[in-house]
């Protein structure tokens, strides 16, 4: 019988079609795929494997693999089948400029909504849609609108001092050190201090991190093992997506703490949206507008709306899924982040004696009354503490990684190489920020590259500063990012001079912690890898 002599052969038959299949897919991707003649290894031509292996099984590796390949490849080096990664700082304006017809890769950023169990802001596909989303948010983070409430960033600045103060001076005498040694735990602790103040920024509604014994460390997890799930998704979407739609949050809750501690911290912030909807409906005049008023209840009337510049219009009341799903991004968003710079910043001053030297030196000159008399635009006006800033972003972007757009369907040219429609490009700002070119030893912390240089110079360095990203796109929370990285940096560094005062001590990162412990990986965010040392300083007494 025919169909007895099929089943019997049936285990060859299949596997002899996985291997056509197999086969047939590496010749086409290699040899006659669109992509074919730009270069790039050969694995990563054929399969997205190369990068799981980078940034699932090697941890968020893959943005210290790329600057290799582009030694190696040239500026344009394709890194999956259909994915080209670009290292020409021309064409991160070609793909990133206001009304840019490149938009999200959903394959990368749609996922994200799947593991936050809400759509957010960043991760909107269409341009188009995301600039209503973004014309109602954008005033609510504007300088002017930062300017108004940096007194409340001093505010919590100072309560990072006075935590610092407790656990290094002595509490009846607090100029006097401390007799036994004590570590601060500045890397929850600066982490905190975002999360305090994005929250009263944004809700008005201080999570009060700062005062948790462990600095909220359990919210700060919760972000981060969020993010582990995403090479996995990303690599394997057909699998895992449909996996992670289907537990019910009460199963991810129990199953993981960290999952839990996120579920919750949507709930908080959900029941402060349902609250604004109901003051609102009520009729009740808020203390202070909110980042849910602005987004609920536009301040603008529709002729004002009609003076606007374009991108700042078609600002309407948005749906509670909407507001949530903002408000989640930005406390999110603006944590790690700004936390994870500010501890960089703090540990390369304290590792260059002459640098903590003048730095301090610089603040109590210009600020003798001490901290109180601090603001925002006079702070900015200091070289050596906006050359330290600069630097802190340089070498610690908050997302250093690759962040994919899509070519529009007219295709688009990168140095020679024509792609085409629908292929994947992304940059990087960690292979930006370390391009020899613009800053020669690239890995070394020099704020003075921003102090000494001609403006030619300076603006070449900048052409390669993309922290913020640029555009429609880029980020929404960048001047309150800076208002942070001022205040506290400033602040700690008034409070605890190089110079100290008689009784106190110099800060010191904590004995035996070296500039290695703060390597980065990319896990969307930056992130130190899961086992590295926290960073912890000391006074010396
Ligand atoms: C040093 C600190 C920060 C860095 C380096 C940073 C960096 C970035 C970058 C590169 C993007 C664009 C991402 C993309 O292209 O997909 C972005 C978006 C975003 N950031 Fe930040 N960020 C910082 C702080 C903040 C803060 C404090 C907030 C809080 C308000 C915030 C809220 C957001 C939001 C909501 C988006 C999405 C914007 C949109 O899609 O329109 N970020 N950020």
């Amino acid at each position: 019988m025919i169909s007895d002599v099929l089943v019997g052969h049936l285990p060859f038959l299949i596997s002899a079609l996985v291997l056509f299949w197999v086969l047939s897919t590496i010749i086409y991707r290699r040899y006659f795929h669109p992509l074919s003649k730009v270069p790039g290894p050969f694995l990563w031509s054929i399969s997205t494997l190369p990068i799981f292996y980078h940034q699932g099984l090697r941890e968020g590796q893959l943005m210290h693999v790329l600057p290799g390949l582009h030694a190696k490849y040239g500026p344009v080096v394709r890194i999956s089948p259909n994915e080209v990664h670009l290292s020409d700082p021309e064409a991160y304006d070609k793909i990133h400029n206001v009304g840019t017809k490149f938009y999200k890769d959903p394959s990368f950023y749609s996922p994200l909504d799947g593991v936050l169990r809400t759509p957010i802001i960043l991760t909107i596909i269409s341009n188009d849609q995301h600039r209503v989303r973004r014309g109602a948010i954008t005033p609510f983070f504007s300088r002017r609108s930062v300017l108004e409430l940096e007194g409340m960033v001093l505010d919590k600045a100072k309560k990072l001092i006075r935590l610092m103060e407790d656990v290094f001076l002595s509490t009846n005498n607090q100029t006097e050190p401390k007799k036994e040694a004590a570590v601060f735990d500045m890397h929850h602790a600066i982490r905190a201090f975002s999360v305090d103040v994005i929250t009263e920024y944004a809700y008005a509604r201080c999570w009060n991190q700062m005062d948790a014994k462990d600095y909220g460390k359990d919210y700060q997890d919760a972000i981060r093992s969020i993010q582990g799930f995403m090479p996995y998704l990303l690599s394997f979407p057909a699998i895992v997506l449909p996996i992670f739609g289907l537990l019910p949050d009460g199963l991810l809750k129990a199953a993981s703490p960290p999952f839990r501690r996120w579920i919750e911290s949507v709930e908080v912030v959900n029941a402060a949206v349902i609250e604004v909807r109901n003051q609102i409906a009520q009729g009740i005049k808020p203390a202070r507008r909110t980042i849910f008023h602005d987004l609920m209840e536009p301040p603008v009337s529709v002729e004002d709306e009609k003076m606007m510049p374009e991108g700042m219009k078609h600002r309407q009341s948005l749906s509670d899924e909407t507001v949530l799903g903002d408000a989640v991004n930005v406390t999110g968003a603006g944590a790690e982040t700004t936390g994870s710079t500010t501890a960089r910043a703090i540990f390369e001053v304290l590792s260059n004696p002459g640098i903590y030297q003048r730095l301090s030196q610089e603040l109590r000159d210009e600020f003798p009354d001490g901290i109180d008399s601090m603001t925002l635009p006079a702070l900015e006006k200091l070289p050596l503490l906006t050359g330290v800033i600069k630097e802190a972003l340089r070498l610690n972007p908050g997302l250093p990684g690759h962040l994919p757009r899509v070519v529009p369907p007219s295709g688009a040219t990168f140095n020679g190489y024509t792609l085409p429609g629908g292929t994947s490009v992304s940059m990087s700002a960690w292979v930006q920020h370390h391009n020899p070119e613009a800053f020669p030893n690239p890995t070394v912390f020099d704020p003075y590259r921003w102090i000494n240089n001609d403006v030619d110079k300076l603006r070449f360095q900048d052409k390669h500063m993309i922290h913020f990203g640029r555009g429609t796109r880029n980020c929404v929370g960048q001047n309150l990012a800076m208002c942070e990285l001022y205040v506290s940096l400033a602040a700690i560094f008034h409070r605890f001079g190089y110079d100290a005062a008689p009784g106190e001590g110099r800060l010191e990162a904590e004995p035996g912690f070296v500039r290695e412990d703060l390597r980065i990986v990319e896990l969307i965010l930056g992130y130190h890898p899961v086992n590295a040392r926290k960073f912890g300083i000391i006074m010396r007494r």
